[in-house]
């Protein structure tokens, strides 16, 4: 092969198609097994060898999983193929697969009548064969070239062929079939095919072609019906042949020929699966061989083998230019997705991807010119006749010269190499010959060592035997000798061994003795402290009762005192208001004695005055009931919250007592509770003498109960809740003072305008007594002439105005400045008994928390007395402890002393000689061995240890250990 010729060739394409499930698959829900991954150009499958889930990939130029559409599959695979069609290559597409995985669904599609509709779509199932048909049209027909199209329809049955576009009757047709059985087959001068009688069809549309596709579908199963032909048996063969005519620039016309073979191959299964029987094995046989042989040419020409076989079967040699030739070709490999098909589905696919390694190297047909082609098919007619008379004349085949010295070359060859093979055959024969005589000679070899070695086994049982009888009699020996070793050493050791068990169970005794002596002793020292810490437990309730009663009696004594300082004020508050009460009658009662003493004539003026006088009097006595009201309903108010006050602290004191009670009561309770089992426990464990170290973990739990019960005493927040009110309280009482601070300046205030307002009254009067004693002088003056006897009387009226006026006057000023002390008086008294009051509270407060303190100091020395109490408890158990620990170790120690030092046992030492004492037999030895005689010591062996058992000893014989007994 030339570079230039390799560089051209390409692999044959491969593409894999997997269908979905069809209704059986799922309906019986047969489990996948194909996995197709589109993008990675891979299928895997999924095998179960030997109980593994092995999986197996393939990768191939294209894959088509269950979804993917017809359409799908020509846009990506076939369209580029048809596209070099119509450029002059020669194109085939082969589908491979087992029967019922979508060859013909792929090739042709279901839709049968494929006619395209009005808008001249194909309907979705169409196959490759009308899509390419409609392509190449529409390109011809875009092209506006002019072109003439044939095709030929084949079916390959049985290496029969049939023409499917043939115009006969189909009874004809038939007839013919079963006359001649086949169309005979010629060779063309180029080592193709030429099928003498079949019709090339030409025809000018797309339609065309669906409706001969049609007619060659429907005489295909017509023949199936009638010849009882399975169409899964058969290959079929379409091939449509364009010729497209085109103009150089010279204007001479060219003729560019291109031809596009699809084929659908017959199921690839195998004979058995394909239910052929009997009568129909040489069918089956026949499909095989066109099945066959396509696979051995793929070997021949993936392996560059020199001879491709094409010739053995019809197929091939129809095909023989797409394979390993000129043409480009693809083949759609076709899969099932179910586990059903899995032996199939691996062969395809093995089959395929050995078919992905072939090579061709397609060439573009050399365009020809129209004359040319003239001329060629002249030249081709005359071969045709030159052959057919050929034929006739000469009642044989005619080749032409070429092909008669190639295959005369090939015969040759064939023949110089079937005369090699031969000769290897012969020396392969010698070599075969050779080793046969070989083996036979090493078979007698083999028979006579196995003899021998039957031999060597028998004496070798029978030494055995005699082995075991010898070692059975020495044991026996060995056993008496023994026994009478034995029996002497026994004596001394256990007279020894008995003395040393005595007394170190003596001694034991003794430890023992002290040691729970000791434990009685700690644990009456134990029981002793903890009725300590009992006691001081109880003191310590003490003291809390005590403390709380001395509290409630403190607070009941200030509750009195309260009552009574309140009650003081109000009564002093009633006193001044019956003061103020009575001064403002006894000057009302002035006024009004004034008032009638005055003569109704003169004083009309003076007694408006004295009126409003009045008035304002009245208005002030208002003012100061009012005050005094207000006064009084302070002190109710004042009253009232220190009863309050009073409440809360008892309450509060109250409350405090009892949760103290109850805690100081739960905490001591279970602190006894605590203790009682603390000290049972620890008693039980002193008795079983073990586990001393969890005393430590007690003490420690008794250590931690103990501080919790003293920080369980949660004084603190009680207090703090009595200042809170007490503080509370405080503020009370400034709140009330300052109100009654307001109230006595108020009323001072007013007092002192009703004292200058008094004042200017009676200088009023005064004036206005002066002026009216004018103006009587002048009428006295007037009538002084008329009326002396009157004059003195006027005169002495006159005096005493004046003097009842000052009079007036005076009591008036005596009667407020009364008032007025009285009032500032009641201002110091209110003042007062508030300080104290508040003094009181104060004093009352700070008296509490003293004595809760003093409480809390008492407690926490209580709480410090019961914890050193503990301490020292805890040191002593720890001596206790320390103590036990030392003598248990002591009896631990002797103890391993005695067994490991001391005692001994009837075990045979390396170190003791062998003593001759067998000879001199103490007295029990003796004695033992007279009760024993030397039959009965063999007997007692042989009972215990048969014959046939004699490897293993009997139990009695095992040494004992010395512990054993003892424990
Ligand atoms: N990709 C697919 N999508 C949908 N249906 C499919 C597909 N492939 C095959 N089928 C369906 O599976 C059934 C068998 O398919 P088909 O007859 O094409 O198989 P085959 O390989 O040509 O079998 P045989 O060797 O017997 O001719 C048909 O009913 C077809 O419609």
């Amino acid at each position: 092969m030339s570079r230039e010729k390799a560089e051209k060739a390409v692999n044959v394409q491969v593409l894999l198609r997997c269908r979905p499930f069809n209704e059986d698959e799922l309906r019986n829900n047969a489990p996948q097994v194909v996995t197709c991954n589109e993008y990675q150009r891979e299928v895997a499958v999924s095998q179960s060898i030997a109980g593994k889930q092995i999986d197996r990939v393939f990768t191939f130029d294209k894959v088509f999983g269950p979804s993917a559409q017809q359409k799908d599959l020509y846009d990506q695979a076939v369209i580029p193929i048809v596209n070099e069609v119509l450029d002059g290559f020669n194109c085939t597409i082969f589908a491979y697969g087992q029967t019922g995985t979508g060859k013909t669904y792929t090739m042709e599609g279901e839709c049968k009548r494929a006619k395209s509709g009005p808008n001249g779509q194909l309907p979705p199932d169409a196959g490759v064969i009308p899509r390419a048909v409609k392509q190449i049209f529409d390109t011809l027909e875009s092209q506006n070239a002019e072109y003439s199209v044939k095709v030929t329809f084949l079916e390959l049955y049985n290496e029969e062929i049939t023409d499917l576009l043939g115009h006969e009757e189909i009874s004809k047709v038939i007839l013919e079939e079963k006359q001649k059985k086949t169309l005979p087959l010629m060779e063309d001068g180029k080592g193709g095919v030429l099928v003498r009688g079949l019709e090339e069809e030409i025809v000018t549309s797309a339609n065309e072609i669906f409706t001969l596709l049609e007619r060659g579908s429907s005489k295909r199963r017509t023949a199936e019906t009638l010849l009882n032909k399975q169409s899964s048996r058969s290959h079929s063969l379409f091939s449509i042949t364009i010729h497209i005519k085109e103009a150089t620039p010279e204007g001479e016309e060219l003729i560019k020929c291109g031809k596009l073979n699809l084929v659908d191959l017959a199921g690839s299964e195998n004979i058995s699966r394909s239910g052929a029987r009997e009568g129909r094995a040489r069918e089956a046989g026949e499909i095989n061989k066109s099945l066959l042989t396509l696979g051995r040419v793929i070997t021949a020409l993936v392996e560059h083998l020199g001879h491709i076989p094409y010739r053995d079967s019809k197929l091939t040699r129809l095909l023989r230019d797409s394979l390993g030739g000129r043409t480009k070709t693809c083949i759609i490999a076709t899969v099932s997705p179910s586990v059903h098909c899995l032996d199939e589905t691996l062969s395809t696919l093995d089959y395929a991807h050995r078919a992905k390694n072939i090579k061709n190297r397609p060439e573009v047909n050399q365009k020809l010119m129209k004359s040319t082609l003239i001329k060629d098919l002249y030249s081709e007619i005359d071969r045709m006749k030159a052959e057919v008379y050929a034929a006739r004349e000469k009642n044989g085949v005619y080749i032409p010269k070429e092909r008669y010295y190639q295959e005369e070359s090939e015969r040759k060859a064939m023949a110089d190499q079937i005369e090699n093979n031969q000769k290897q055959l012969e020396e392969l024969q010698a070599k075969l010959d050779a080793q046969i005589q070989l083996s036979s000679d090493l078979g007698i070899k083999l028979n006579n060592t196995e003899k021998n070695l039957d031999q060597t086994c028998k004496l070798l049982a029978t030494a055995k035997e005699d082995i075991k009888a010898y070692q059975y009699t020495l044991t026996e020996k060995d056993f008496i000798i023994d026994e009478q070793k034995k029996a002497a050493r026994e004596d001394r050791l256990s007279a020894v061994n008995r003395s040393v068990v005595n007394g170190f169970q003596a001694d034991l005794a003794e430890k023992i003795g002290s040691l729970s002596s000791i434990i009685v002793a700690s644990i009456a020292r134990q029981n002793e402290q903890l009725q300590c810490v009992e006691k001081l437990c109880h003191s310590c309730l003490e003291v809390h009762n005590k403390s709380a009663m001395d509290l409630k009696d403190k607070v009941a004594a200030t509750r009195v005192l309260y009552v009574s300082h309140i009650e003081a004020m109000r009564n002093m508050v009633h006193l001044n208001k019956a003061g103020i009460k009575a001064s403002v009658e006894d000057m009302l009662s002035m006024v009004s004695s004034n008032f009638s003493s005055l003569g109704q004539v003169f004083f009309n003026d003076a007694m408006q005055k004295f009126h409003d006088s009045r008035e304002h009097t009245s208005e002030m006595s208002k003012f100061i009931v009012e005050l005094l009201d207000k006064i009084e309903e302070e002190t109710h108010k004042l009253d009232c919250h220190a009863a309050r006050a009073h409440e809360a602290q008892t309450t509060s004191i109250a409350d405090f007592q009892k949760a103290y009670e109850e805690q100081t009561q739960f905490e001591t309770e279970k602190l006894l509770v605590d203790l009682t089992n603390l000290v049972s426990n620890h008693m039980q464990r002193q008795k079983e003498l073990v586990c001393l170290g969890s005393l430590n973990a007690n003490l420690q739990l008794l250590n931690n109960f103990l501080s919790n019960g003293v920080t369980g005493l949660q004084v603190d927040v009680r207090l703090v809740g009595l200042r809170d009110a007490s503080t509370e309280n405080k503020a009370f009482l400034d709140e009330h003072k300052s109100i009654m601070e307001c109230a006595t300046s108020d009323a001072k205030r007013k007092w002192q305008a009703f004292s200058a307002q008094a004042e200017n009254y009676s200088k009023e009067s005064a004036d206005f007594s002066a002026a009216k004693h004018c103006r009587m002088e002048l009428l006295l003056q007037q009538c002084v002439n008329t009326v002396d006897g009157a004059s003195k009387h006027w005169k002495k009226t006159h005096e005493s105005i004046n003097e009842m006026s000052s009079e007036h006057v005076t009591a008036v000023e005596v009667t407020v400045r009364n008032a007025v002390e009285s009032s500032e008086q009641h201002d110091l008294e209110v003042g007062s008994s508030g300080t104290e009051a508040m003094e009181n509270a104060v004093k009352d407060s700070d008296d509490i928390r003293r004595h809760i303190d003093r409480l809390t100091e008492h407690e926490t020395e209580a709480a410090s007395g019961i914890i050193a109490n503990v301490k020292t408890h805890l040191g002593t158990l720890k001596d206790l402890e320390d103590d036990h620990a030392g003598r248990t170790t002591d009896i631990v120690r002797h103890t391993q002393n005695t067994f490991q030092n001391t005692y001994m046992d009837d075990e045979p030492s390396g170190d003791t000689p062998t003593r001759s004492e067998t000879d001199v037999p103490s007295k029990g030895t003796i004695e033992s061995l007279r009760s024993q005689p030397m039959e009965a010591l063999l007997e007692e062996f042989r009972e215990n240890n048969p014959y046939e058992s004699s490897k293993e000893l009997k139990p009695s014989l095992i040494p004992r250990f010395p512990l054993i007994q003892l424990n």
